[in-house]
């Protein structure tokens, strides 16, 4: 049969955090997939049907794939047997903060060179989180010169992120609100299209446009949103030091306007992870380099890193150095085994250089974050070992099943609940500061008590 008439057979170039899911759901979906992964572990995961990356719903993705998704580490198999490639490499922040597209580059080289063997049309897309005119810039001129093409004729190259966040990642490949095409010319723009079509169960707006166009709104999507998180905890720190103001209250009130939303308005302790942390500093680097007031992607950033100082207030606010003190989550969020840029690790460190006996305790981030604590803290093997006799615990991540503890007996003299996760009847005698409610600052008596 005509290859014309057929779907369209996609690679997948890196298959971490977010490409082996994407190979995952679009083999789940019916389409053809190759991966390919400098590390020959992810590979052979690949080959075997086991998940590379822990990552909710991604086994059972793969399982429904069998037999159409493998993996390989030649790039001439995966080029001449596919016919649109997806990079999903890593872009890491370079020391002027802006991201670097070193791994994009020699993926896109790799193919290049494969491509000169390949007679027919292919399209490459860039996934990776890039500067706005990455694409159109260095990627296109590495793209032509290694296969030889011109890009718009022979080859089409596409920029499309994704809007996942890890812990839901396959449920967000599957419902997005959004599908995002920058394109080089209609051709390659259209492919991608029709494949989205045949993969998401939502009914996604597509927003097809050039190149740079879509670079800015990717990044521009992840500053707003961080926007809304600094703003949510500025409002927060205001309610600190207001007697019987509460943010939830506040914050859920002001998202109730529907020009607002009420997504992403959770104040607690700032965002940190893999993705949100760098996006400002990056934006704001872009707004130096070219010359353009971004002050707010600095003053996005500026409070969320101050969230950081009023979680360490709070345990100074409850316990003495040398005092034996709790950290409960050290994943950035829950479901996820990701420490980096996680506030429970930070805290755990800058508490234990000051001097206290820090205890931790995570459900899935334990080894990961044992990488980077080393013995300096004591890793407890259930959260009530972490908890019994403390003078202070802090609740960094909010898993489920903190909700579960027994908070009344759990031996803590002091909980910092900037999650809100203990039940408000449930805390018996133990002190329980709960972070953009009321002047907790000065002690007063809106800790355990005060209602709504
Ligand atoms: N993880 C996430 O939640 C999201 C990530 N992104 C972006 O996606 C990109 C990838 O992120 P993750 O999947 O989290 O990274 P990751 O580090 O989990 O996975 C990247 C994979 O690429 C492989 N790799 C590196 N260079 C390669 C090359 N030249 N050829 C073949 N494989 C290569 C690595 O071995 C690794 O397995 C980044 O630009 C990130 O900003 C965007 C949205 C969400
Ligand atoms: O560009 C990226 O790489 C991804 O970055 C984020 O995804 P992620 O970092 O995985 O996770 P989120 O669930 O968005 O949480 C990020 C941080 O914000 C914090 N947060 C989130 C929501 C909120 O209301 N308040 C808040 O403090 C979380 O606790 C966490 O620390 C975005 O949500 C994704 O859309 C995007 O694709």
């Amino acid at each position: 049969m005509d290859r014309k008439t057929q779907p369209p057979r996609l690679s997948v170039i890196g298959l971490g955090k977010l490409g082996s899911p994407m190979a995952a759901v679009f083999g789940a979906k019916g389409f053809d997939v190759v991966g390919i992964d400098l590390n020959p572990a992810f590979v052979q995961a690949i080959n075997e049907g086991r998940a590379p990356v822990q990552e909710p719903g991604l086994q059972e993705q793969l399982d429904r794939a069998r037999g159409r998704v493998r993996a390989t580490q030649d790039w001439n198999d995966l080029v001449t047997s596919t016919d649109i490639s997806f990079i999903i490499v890593p872009t890491p922040s370079g020391p002027d903060r802006m991201f670097v597209n070193r791994f994009v580059v020699d993926a896109v080289e790799r193919i290049g060179a494969a491509l000169r063997g390949k007679p027919d049309y292919h399209v490459v897309v860039v996934t990776s989180t890039v500067m706005p005119g990455s694409t159109d810039g260095e990627i296109r001129a590495a793209l032509e010169r290694s296969s030889g093409r011109t890009v718009g004729q022979d080859v089409g190259l596409c920029y499309n992120p994704e809007f996942i966040a890890l812990g839901s990642v396959v449920r967000d490949m599957l419902f997005p609100d959004m599908i995002l095409i920058g394109e080089s010319d209609a051709r390659a723009g259209e492919m991608l299209e029709q494949v989205y079509r045949g993969s998401v169960d939502s009914k996604p707006e597509f927003h097809r446009m050039n190149l740079v166009n879509a670079e800015l709104c990717k990044i521009s999507v992840n500053t707003f949103v961080t926007t809304k998180i600094s703003y949510a905890n500025m409002i927060a720190e205001l309610c600190d030091h207001l007697p019987g103001a509460d943010a939830d209250v506040v914050t859920r009130a002001v998202g109730a306007d529907s020009r607002i939303g009420r997504k992403y308005l959770k104040p607690a302790i700032g965002y940190g992870g893999p993705c949100f942390p760098r996006d400002n500093k990056a934006f704001a680097a872009l707004g130096r380099r070219l010359g353009v007031n971004t002050a707010l992607a600095e003053a996005t950033d500026a409070i969320n890193e101050h969230q950081f100082q009023r979680m360490i207030g709070a345990v100074a606010a409850c316990a003495e150095p040398g005092q034996a003190v709790a950290v409960l989550g050290l994943s950035y969020k829950p479901d996820t085994a990701v420490v980096e840029e996680s506030q429970g690790v930070a805290l755990a460190l800058q508490l234990a250089e000051a001097g206290y006996q820090v205890r931790v305790f995570d459900p899935l981030a334990m080894s990961a974050a044992a990488a980077i604590l080393g013995d300096r803290v004591t890793r407890s093997e259930t959260a009530a070992d972490a908890l019994r006799g403390v003078a202070a615990a802090v609740l960094t991540t909010p898993w489920a099943a903190f909700k579960e503890i027994a908070w009344a007996e759990c031996g803590a003299a002091a909980v910092i609940d900037p999650w809100s996760l203990v039940p408000r009847d449930a805390a018996g005698t133990v002190r329980v500061v709960r972070l953009g409610q009321g002047d907790w600052r000065r002690g007063a008596p809106s800790l355990n008590a005060a209602a709504a």
